[in-house]
């Protein structure tokens, strides 16, 4: 069975989107990207110097690998006028015009602002950009960057890496029932668990950075990241069992020979 998660007419594999940030070497950064089977590999456009293709830097590990599609985001902007010329920029030096836009609205939180997210989303959309936002778990927020265009929503679990897992699976069921555009879970993801529950219930992909990174074996968790997400994944397609207050026993006593 094919089930591919599909962004703006674009087909991948894996599920699961990772960063680039935090790790101790490049090394490490290709070991665990390879382990997560990431296909889409989102990279902070102000956190490295893209003109620095030497050999171990980052953007020499990029450039080479020719199977993953980059996601340039806009990881420490904070103002629409900010993202949006950065990604020209990123543009005009040939990275790929899907992009995830990151908007954030103060530096303890780093809660994305929604006013500045929509105003950029709305520039870069005209401009020819696909647009994959980092916001609020909020249904309404979610549905007018939907209305503007973006070729999908990206609601946070929980602050970008607090590690603190889905905080509000309510509203995230909610989201999931109005969006017509994938929804991928954004940031905060702590541990596998986190991201199966994402992906149980009904989102179509996750993104993260700091519980790979940040672990004390980040290939190893890596590893385990993709299996839940896949796990998630197949659980949400098979459908959960209802859910009762009294039990029900395995052995049904009806029909039972006495
Ligand atoms: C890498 C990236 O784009 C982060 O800004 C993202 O939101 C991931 O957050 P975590 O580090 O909490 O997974």
């Amino acid at each position: 069975m094919t089930d591919s998660l599909v962004i703006a007419g674009r087909t991948f594999q894996s599920r699961l989107i990772v960063g680039t940030g935090k790790y101790k070497s490049t090394e490490e950064t290709e070991l665990a990207l390879d382990a997560a089977g990431a296909e889409i590999i989102t990279v902070a456009l102000r956190r490295v110097d893209l003109k620095d293709k030497s050999s171990g830097s980052l953007m020499s590990l990029l450039t080479r690998r020719k199977d993953w599609t980059l996601l340039p985001n806009t990881a420490g902007c904070y103002t629409a006028d900010e993202a949006v010329r950065t990604l020209r920029l990123a543009r005009e030096l040939g990275i790929a015009s899907l992009v995830k836009l990151e908007v954030i609205g103060d530096p303890k939180t780093l809660y994305p602002d929604n006013e500045q997210t929509l105003e950029a989303a709305r520039t870069l959309i005209k401009e020819g950009f696909t647009v994959l936002p980092y916001c609020i778990d909020d249904p309404i927020v979610c549905r007018k960057l939907e209305d503007l265009g973006c070729a999908a929503v990206m609601p946070l679990a929980a602050p970008i890496g607090s590690g603190l897992g889905i905080r509000n699976p309510h509203n995230l069921a909610i989201i999931l029932e109005h969006a017509k555009v994938p929804v991928i879970v954004d940031a905060g993801v702590g541990t596998a668990s986190d991201a199966a529950i994402a992906m149980e219930l009904g989102c179509h992909g996750v993104l993260m950075n700091t519980a790979i990174a940040h672990a004390k074996d980040p290939v190893l968790m890596a590893s385990a990241m993709k299996e839940a997400v896949s796990c998630g994944r197949k659980a949400f397609l098979a459908g959960r069992m209802a859910k009762s207050r009294y039990a029900n026993a395995s052995s049904p006593t009806a029909g039972v020979i006495e």
